[in-house]
């Protein structure tokens, strides 16, 4: 038998040892590979670490991936001071292997011996690694002698956010306002959903409750395709703060919408479920299909057109939403390799993005008509800083304040009248229902 299927035979003779493998190369696509965690999981993923796996394991490797990812920062820091002399060079994926095995000793309750002696051999289990199962053996044995210092570093917060995003929101929200921003990326979100009709009732069928904004934030974990309403279309799964830019543009039956990065199609639901002309547009097909699919469960229609939105040309719309790329990091809790994957430029990069598609979008906007821009991102070049600067650009258009009148509560309500949520807002004892996804959006009109 060649050797790799010898290894692929042993792994699956080992109850737990699949999961570990899995968990340790995806943390490996992440950081190293730049991919996203939420795509390791999907179906299409390349490359596919789940293949062959048992239900119950792909939840274990979900679970050790993304709390290693949340809790990356201490860990890292711990295995620093267990590794005297660091990590050896060309070690494959040694570092992924003692990143996952550290969660599960740190964070989850995993057996200690399972979790030392299942990376020992996954270690033995790759040539590039074999050679240093006695040294991972070592360091897991020490991390557990030392767990409760490194418990107690990792309350203290100290190393919860890369050193160059925590002292990005430290100049946008103060010491203490960072401080609880990264303090709720630790935590796991609730899941909420837009509900077409009926928030109350969904919220009773679902063990949920009604938020002041009107989602339904549930209780339970049970994936949601089980979940009653689901195949039925009556809702779809969108962050409470995800759920309010849609709203601000206020569409009515028959106005003609452009949805400019509309992928996988929260908002555009939204904007059908108002009965206006809606066009979804966006860059990707891949993502437009994963639209289209959302809009038949649910219903619902819209105009689909593959385009890069910075070139895009059509008759002026009544009204336009723009959600546009972004570094996300306002979405850490629910991607928490987003803080670990992303790099200074990026924000740079994307708000340069941004910047022309606010450009295309104004020609695009009828006279007298709504533009809403918004990002998932807690930077200001994403949010406030480029609306001030396409005001400058545009002096046709005026900001038209966000008001509680709408429905929005007054603290994501910020002094310009734009909407600003961060994820420490809505604090909760229950950590089930405590949090949002932090968003910005302003909403601008085109003189008539
Ligand atoms: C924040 S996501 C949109 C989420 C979506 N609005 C929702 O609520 O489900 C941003 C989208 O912008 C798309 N995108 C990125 N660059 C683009 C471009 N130049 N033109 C059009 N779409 C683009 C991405 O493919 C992605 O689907």
């Amino acid at each position: 038998m060649p050797a790799e299927a010898a290894r692929e035979a042993e792994a699956a003779r080992t109850p737990g040892l699949p999961a570990r493998l899995a968990a340790a190369s995806i943390i490996g696509d992440v950081i190293q590979g730049g991919h996203r965690l939420d795509e390791c999981f999907s179906p299409q993923a390349v490359p596919n670490r789940l293949a062959g796996l048992e239900p119950r394991d792909v939840a274990l490797t979900r679970s050790i991936a993304t709390v290693s990812l949340r809790r990356l920062g201490v860990i890292r820091h711990a295995l620093g001071e267990l590794l005297e002399k660091g990590l050896p060079r060309q070690a494959g994926r040694l570092e992924y292997t003692l990143i996952a095995a550290a969660a599960q000793l740190l964070f989850l309750e995993a057996a200690d011996h399972a979790a030392i002696d299942l990376a020992v051999r996954a270690t033995k289990l790759e040539p590039k690694t074999g050679a240093y199962s006695g040294v991972v053996n070592g360091v897991l044995r020490n991390l557990v002698r030392r767990r409760d210092e490194f418990l107690a570093l990792a309350a203290s917060g100290e190393h919860d956010a890369p050193p160059w995003l925590a002292q990005r929101w430290r100049k946008a929200y103060g010491e203490a306002g960072a401080q609880a921003i990264i303090a709720m990326h630790m935590q796991e979100p609730p899941l909420d959903v837009s509900v077409k009709s009926d928030p109350q009732g969904w919220a009773e069928r679902l063990d949920g409750v009604v938020l002041p904004t009107g989602s339904v934030r549930l209780k339970t974990r049970t994936p949601i395709t089980e979940l009653d309403g689901y195949s039925d279309g009556e809702w779809w799964v969108q962050d409470a703060a995800a759920a309010l830019p849609a709203r601000l543009l206020a569409t009515k039956p028959d106005e003609r919408v452009l949805d400019m990065c509309a992928a996988p199609g929260g908002k555009t639901a939204q904007l059908a479920l108002t009965r206006a002309h809606v066009v979804a547009l966006d860059r990707s097909a891949e993502r437009l299909k994963l639209l289209t699919a959302n809009l038949s469960r649910l219903d619902l229609h819209a105009d689909v057109a593959v385009a890069d939105a910075t070139g895009y040309q059509a008759q002026p719309f009544d009204a336009i939403l723009i959600d546009a790329p972004c570094s996300a990091t306002g979405t850490s809790r629910r991607h928490p390799d987003v803080p670990w994957t992303k790099k200074p430029g990026d924000i740079e990069t994307l708000a340069a993005l941004q910047a022309k598609m606010l450009a295309r979008a104004a020609l695009l906007t009828k006279a007298g008509g709504r533009l809403v821009y918004c990002t998932c991102s807690l930077e200001p070049e994403e949010g406030e800083q480029q609306i001030a600067a396409f005001l400058r650009r545009n002096p046709d258009f005026r900001r038209e304040p966000v008001t509680t009148a709408e429905g929005i509560p007054a603290e994501f309500i910020n002094r310009d009248g734009d909407l600003r949520t961060v994820p420490s807002f809505w604090p909760n004892d229950d950590a089930r229902l405590a949090g949002i996804d932090g968003f910005f959006a302003a909403r601008l009109v085109r003189q008539a």
